[in-house]
């Protein structure tokens, strides 16, 4: 659906071919008092798009334009769509890229399961030209995805703001 709205379905075999997947459950640690926790703090997903199913304990939340923590409470059997750093670089930042992080309330366990979609190691993230022009810049340099995840575990990542930014901003 992306590509279409973009007009870049062209790049779908490319895309499939260069993408991995990667399953993962979260159990979170239950509150035992009745102050809120951080389950997990404010990231963007580094990969190309995330999809997150959860139980009935709530707790997910991102960042609104006016800096407002958003919650987001799904209806039961229904999943929720991230898009991630790649995807937000690879569309030259076309696509909302989201700061989300996991509140934890009293008593309460979370379950997740996120299906995240990644670049395959070696994978160099590169806007394609149909989507940069005088209107829409080039906003990242092409970058090593495996590299990028490198830098992203270092002290420097952990004191920006965007690590995308920081390491490829042009
Ligand atoms: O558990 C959740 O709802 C969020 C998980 C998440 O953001 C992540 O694993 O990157
Ligand atoms: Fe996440």
């Amino acid at each position: 659906m992306i590509v279409e709205i973009l007009g870049v379905e062209k790049y779908m075999d490319e895309h499939l071919n260069s993408t991995n997947y990667l399953l993962r459950l979260i159990k979170y640690k239950t509150p035992q008092s009745s102050e809120t926790e951080i389950g997990l703090s404010a990231h963007t997903d580094k990969k190309i798009l995330t999809i997150l199913y959860q139980n009935q304990a709530n707790g997910l939340q991102v960042l609104i334009k006016d800096g407002q923590w958003k919650n987001i409470n799904p209806t039961p059997g229904t999943i929720t769509i991230m898009i991630g750093d790649s995807l937000h670089a690879w569309t030259n930042g076309r696509i909302h890229l989201p700061y989300h992080r996991v509140l934890m309330r009293e008593n309460e366990t979370r379950y997740s399961v996120a299906l995240f979609s990644t670049p395959k190691d070696g994978f160099t993230i590169k806007a394609p030209e149909e989507l940069v022009d005088e209107d829409h810049p080039l906003l990242f340099k092409p970058y090593n995805h495996l590299e990028f995840l490198t830098f992203s575990y270092t002290e420097e990542d952990l004191q920006c703001e965007s690590a995308l930014k920081t390491y490829c901003g042009v």
